[in-house]
């Protein structure tokens, strides 16, 4: 595996693989491997023939500064996760490369960037998103990019910006890797400490009270969110939001039916987590 600090190497590499008829997968990321990550890397190298993992912990989607500066950071061991992973190619860049001075553009998805993450980070976050995955697009001009479903809105608001902005790559989403008590793995699991550890299994099963109020028929929103909210109360975890929505658009459903989300966000011992469920109304 390669470690590559400037566009300018990329390229040139990946136009040698293209020109050598290898299909291009992209795995964008911020570092700091887990499961969940190697997850998306296998998952690339079975539908790609070459894998670039981007590494970089884009500044321009942290509106909380304190929250960039915890961001937990190890490049030598990441390398080696994702040589394992059979990745060829890391992109590393310093800040710099991907904002040189003068740079003063930015792409910003309407609607489904709104809700959740959105309201709750502010509306540079999702902003912060959209422009660095564009950059890494075009950078990389991957057949296909991997992204996970941890991060679901994340998801839809690299679909819709696909879709709305021609890029001409497959957007695949893959499963949420989880711990063996259903936390989902985070790089920022690592600040938790050992009761706030033991306490953020909250958010998975305040999603699972959610989800089999649902399947069992359940048609207001209102009543599902209060189960998933008991349930994380009951290991005293208050949520930031607790949402059922549609999961193609994120509005409200009412009564629920369809394919909906079910999303969460708390902060547990200081730590921000997020995690969500997808569930079928239409299969009970
Ligand atoms: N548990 C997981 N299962 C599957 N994919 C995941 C998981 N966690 C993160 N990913 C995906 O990995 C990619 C890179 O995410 P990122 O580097 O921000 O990791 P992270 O663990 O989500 O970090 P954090 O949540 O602390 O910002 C994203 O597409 C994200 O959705
Ligand atoms: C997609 C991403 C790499 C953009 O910085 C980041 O938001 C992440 O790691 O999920
Ligand atoms: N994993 C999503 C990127 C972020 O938390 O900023």
């Amino acid at each position: 595996m390669r470690i590559v600090r400037t566009v300018a190497e990329l390229r040139a590499l990946l136009d040698d693989e293209r020109r050598a008829g290898r299909t291009v997968g992209l795995v964008p990321t911020m570092g700091y491997f887990h499961e969940g990550h190697a997850s998306l890397m296998r998952r690339a190298r079975d539908a790609c023939d070459v894998v670039v993992v981007s590494l970089f912990v884009n500044p321009t989607q942290f509106d909380d500064p304190a929250d960039l500066v915890a961001y937990p950071r190890d490049e030598a061991r990441d390398a080696s996760v994702a040589a394992v992973a059979g990745v060829a190619y890391l992109f590393a860049p310093e800040p710099a490369e991907i904002y040189p001075p003068g740079f003063a553009t930015s792409v910003t998805v309407a609607r489904v960037t709104e809700p959740m993450e959105g309201a709750q980070r502010g509306p540079g976050h999702f902003r912060g998103v959209a422009t660095v995955v564009a950059k890494l697009f075009n950078i990389v001009q991957p057949h296909a990019a991997f992204f996970g479903q941890k991060d679901a809105q994340q998801a839809l608001v690299v679909r819709r910006m696909a879709r709305d902005l021609d890029f001409r790559l497959r957007v695949e989403v893959c499963p949420t890797v989880r711990e063996p008590d259903g936390l989902a793995m985070s790089s920022r699991n690592v600040r938790l400490d050992a009761d706030a550890r033991r306490r953020a299994v909250a958010l998975a099963r305040g999603l699972e009270a959610a989800r089999s109020r649902v399947l069992d028929g359940a048609t207001n929103a209102v009543d599902v969110v209060a189960t998933g909210r008991d349930a994380m109360r009951a290991l005293d975890v208050e949520p930031e939001y607790f949402e059922v929505v549609s999961a193609d658009t994120l509005e409200p459903v009412d009564p629920l039916a369809g394919e909906l989300l079910v999303a969460v966000a708390a902060r547990v011992g200081g730590v921000r987590l997020i995690d969500n469920v997808l569930v079928d109304a239409g299969a009970r």
